[in-house]
């Protein structure tokens, strides 16, 4: 923890001087064309240090394995044939996570006197079609094929069948973005199938447990032994400890400047499986806009959707915010050894909370310091996915809109045997909530729109395709029909209805 501690604390150094415009004399050059607003040259993406993400994972593993204390509990019996064997935690110790009080259990109704114990060796099934016993009642995953020159197809089986295999109580799956994604129907789908949660634990999307990233890693597994501890299957159903929590890609709540919410992550569940669910832009941003206006208070939102995204397209065009956005946008600084993407990211959020305060105090008098939506910023993914793929080597990414043409294209992307069902599972609100006449947009916003996202999207594109050529598994495929392929949000033609609540 020391180590990573000082590792933060140089990181947040040199990226105070970077801010400040001192350099090391090597990254000058670079830090130069960051600060003349230049964008790297397309072609730099696919030189982008193929760094291997199992090695960031194994990293972070082994440096958490010696630094946290308290071992996890097994919930597969496959594990058990690893050469490392793993304890299932002492009754004190989860005592001592119990008595703490987290920022997440307050959340919901949660029992502080759970004891967590550890599940019987042999009631967990494997979910893993392909499991086989091993041993005595133990199940395990059998590994892949050795093939010499794996097709893209195989590779990508082989990055994601481990999400078939429960390690402990942290998520096998990480459903980490996007919010408006269809998080929700992919999240009913799986925890329809597979046991999510312990049986004492109400089940819950969002467990929210990475908000906890400041008070470092062991709160963040801590806070999971709460959920996953007791894990058993209830032999109707198998076992997937699951996370939804949609906001987690952007780091929503963190504003842990020098923290990597994905590191940390990775040191508490190296083996996860992260999925991402990535909508066009600007439906997600209607979506988000809508989902504000009707259910969530304690925002600054005012006006109509165009009046929200002008704000931010003035915002992002003023030149002091175009060098972080430059330096974000390109995800340049994450190749930098010495820097941190979050740095930036948060710093872009804040000044862009800053202006548009600023902004609406000219209009009205009414300004408070309520949070003020960003509708663009986050769905520039491109830089979030980039970090995410550093520090895990299990990810799975869809389009949105190819996910809700036929759901069942999960079961596909995380290769778990496809299931009958075809129900509707969205969230009652998503399914009877319709867009108002606030959220149409003039074609003038829509061109400018256009014009802002087409270098993040054009980056996300080229990167999905090099991740695919490593073998992580995008649907649909990059070369094929999507709103990722065409580089540009698609500004799907959009019909105004009444607004119903349900
Ligand atoms: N099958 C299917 N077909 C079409 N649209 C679908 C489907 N499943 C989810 N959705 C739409 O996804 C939006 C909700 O996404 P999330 O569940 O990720 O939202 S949240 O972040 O958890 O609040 C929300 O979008 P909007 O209705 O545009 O707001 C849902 O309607």
């Amino acid at each position: 923890l020391i180590g990573i501690y000082l590792q933060e604390q140089r990181d947040a150094i040199v990226s105070a001087f970077k801010t400040f415009g001192f350099t090391r004399p090597d990254t000058s050059a670079s830090l130069q064309a960051d600060q003349e607003g230049k964008f790297l040259q397309l072609t730099d993406v696919e030189d982008f240090p193929n760094k291997p993400a199992s090695t960031a994972a194994s990293k972070a593993s082994r440096s958490l394995r010696s630094d946290l204390a308290k071992p996890v509990t097994n919930l597969d019996g496959s594990t058990r044939s690893r050469s490392k064997r793993v304890k299932p935690p002492a009754a004190d110790s989860t005592a001592s996570v119990d008595s703490r009080p987290t920022k997440v259990r307050t959340q919901g109704s949660r029992s502080k006197s759970k004891r967590v114990t550890p599940p019987a060796a042999d009631s967990t099934a494997s979910v893993d079609s392909t499991a086989t016993k091993e041993g005595s009642g133990s199940r395990a995953v059998q590994p892949p094929a050795a093939d010499s020159s794996p097709s893209p197809a195989a590779t990508s089986m082989r990055k994601i069948r481990p999400i078939l295999r429960a390690a402990g109580p942290v998520p096998s799956l990480v459903i980490a973005g996007a919010d408006k994604g269809g998080t929700s129907e992919a999240y009913a789908m799986l925890a329809r199938e597979f046991q999510v949660v312990d049986k004492g634990q109400e089940e819950k999307k969002e467990l929210g447990c990475l908000y906890l990233v400041m008070h470092g890693a062991q709160a963040v597994q801590q806070c999971y032994l709460q959920y996953f501890g007791q894990l058993q299957s209830n032999m109707s159903k198998k076992v997937l400890p699951i996370d939804a929590t949609p906001n987690y890609y952007y780091s929503n709540q963190f504003y842990a400047r020098y923290i990597s919410p994905p590191k940390i992550l990775a040191q508490v569940a190296p083996s996860a499986t992260i999925l991402f669910l990535l909508r066009e832009p600007v439906s997600r941003a209607r979506s988000l806009y809508n989902h504000f206006l009707i259910s969530v208070t304690g925002y600054d939102l005012t006006g109509t959707l165009e009046e929200q995204l002008e704000e931010e397209l003035v915002f992002l065009n003023r030149s002091a915010p175009q060098t972080l956005l430059n330096l974000f946008v390109d995800a340049r600084c994450v190749q930098q050894t010495d820097c941190n993407m979050w740095h930036y990211w948060h710093k872009l959020r804040e000044k862009y909370q800053e202006t548009a305060r600023n902004f609406r105090r000219n209009r009205r008098k009414d300004v408070d310091n309520k949070r003020i939506i960003s509708f663009i910023l986050s769905s520039m993914y491109f830089p979030f996915i980039y970090t995410w793929v550093q520090s895990f080597d299990r990810v799975a990414l869809m389009e949105s809109e190819y996910f809700f043409q036929d759901t069942s294209r999960l079961w596909q992307l995380l290769q778990i045997p496809r299931s009958e069902s075809s129900e509707d599972y969205r969230r009652p609100e998503n399914r009877a909530l319709t867009y108002d006449a606030t959220s149409q947009l003039s074609d003038g916003i829509q061109k400018r729109l256009k014009q802002v996202f087409h270098r993040p999207n054009t980056l996300l594109r080229k990167y999905l395709s090099k991740l695919e050529t490593r073998g992580f598994s995008v649907f649909p495929s990059v070369g094929s029909n999507s709103w990722w392929a065409a580089g540009d949000p698609l500004l799907r033609p959009h019909k105004a209805r009444k607004v119903t609540v349900a």
